[in-house]
């Protein structure tokens, strides 16, 4: 896709809380401001990436932009990332730094929650696979992962 990489930034806030109850995904929400700044040549969707916390490592990650229509989500689009590290504890209120570098496939609807949960994984593991090329993996050294939070500004 041609408006990749796309970098944002923002405070973790909470979502509905399925990622972690029901699917064992948690994913980080970003916040209404972020999710009404996306540019709008951005589809909504799968995508993979990097992603820090806090100025924290860089790790793989899927994101996903949608509406959630499984969940029947069809009010409020969310952007929301599962980070592929274990972390020992939440993150809520903390900045996460993404960068977006390649699509997976558009958001879909599905039978069974088991069924949801699999395309995740096969999305996770599609991930891993691509960032590991040279093209994806030279982003995970992008300065925009070093921008202190006390240099942000507007969000950006
Ligand atoms: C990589 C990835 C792919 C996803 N794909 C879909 C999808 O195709 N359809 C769908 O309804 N939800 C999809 N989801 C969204 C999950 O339903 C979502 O993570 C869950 O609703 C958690 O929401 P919450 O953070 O508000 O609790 C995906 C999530 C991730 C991380
Ligand atoms: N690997 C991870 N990727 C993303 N979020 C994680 C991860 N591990 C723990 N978390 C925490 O889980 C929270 C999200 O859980 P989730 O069940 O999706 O709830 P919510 O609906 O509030 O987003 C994140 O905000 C973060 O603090
Ligand atoms: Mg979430």
């Amino acid at each position: 896709m041609k408006h990749l990489p796309y970098f944002c930034l923002g405070k973790m806030v909470r979502g509905f809380g399925w990622g972690s109850k029901q699917l064992d995904i948690p994913t980080s929400n970003f916040p209404e401001q972020v999710v009404d700044n996306l540019p709008p040549h951005l589809s909504p969707g799968i995508y993979y990436g990097w992603a820090s916390v806090g100025n924290g490592d860089v790790h793989k990650m899927v994101l996903n932009i949608g509406w959630n229509p499984y969940y029947k989500n069809t009010k409020k689009k969310s952007v929301e990332n599962y980070i592929i590290h274990i972390f020992k504890e939440d993150f809520y209120g903390e900045i996460l730094y993404i960068v977006s570098t390649g699509y997976i496939r558009p958001e879909k609807n599905f039978s069974s929650v088991d069924a949801l949960i699999f395309a995740i994984q096969d999305d996770i593991e599609e991930a891993k696979r691509q960032l590991d090329l040279p093209e994806h993996l030279k982003l995970k050294e992008d300065n925009f992962f070093h921008i202190p939070e006390n240099k942000i500004m507007n969000g950006h």
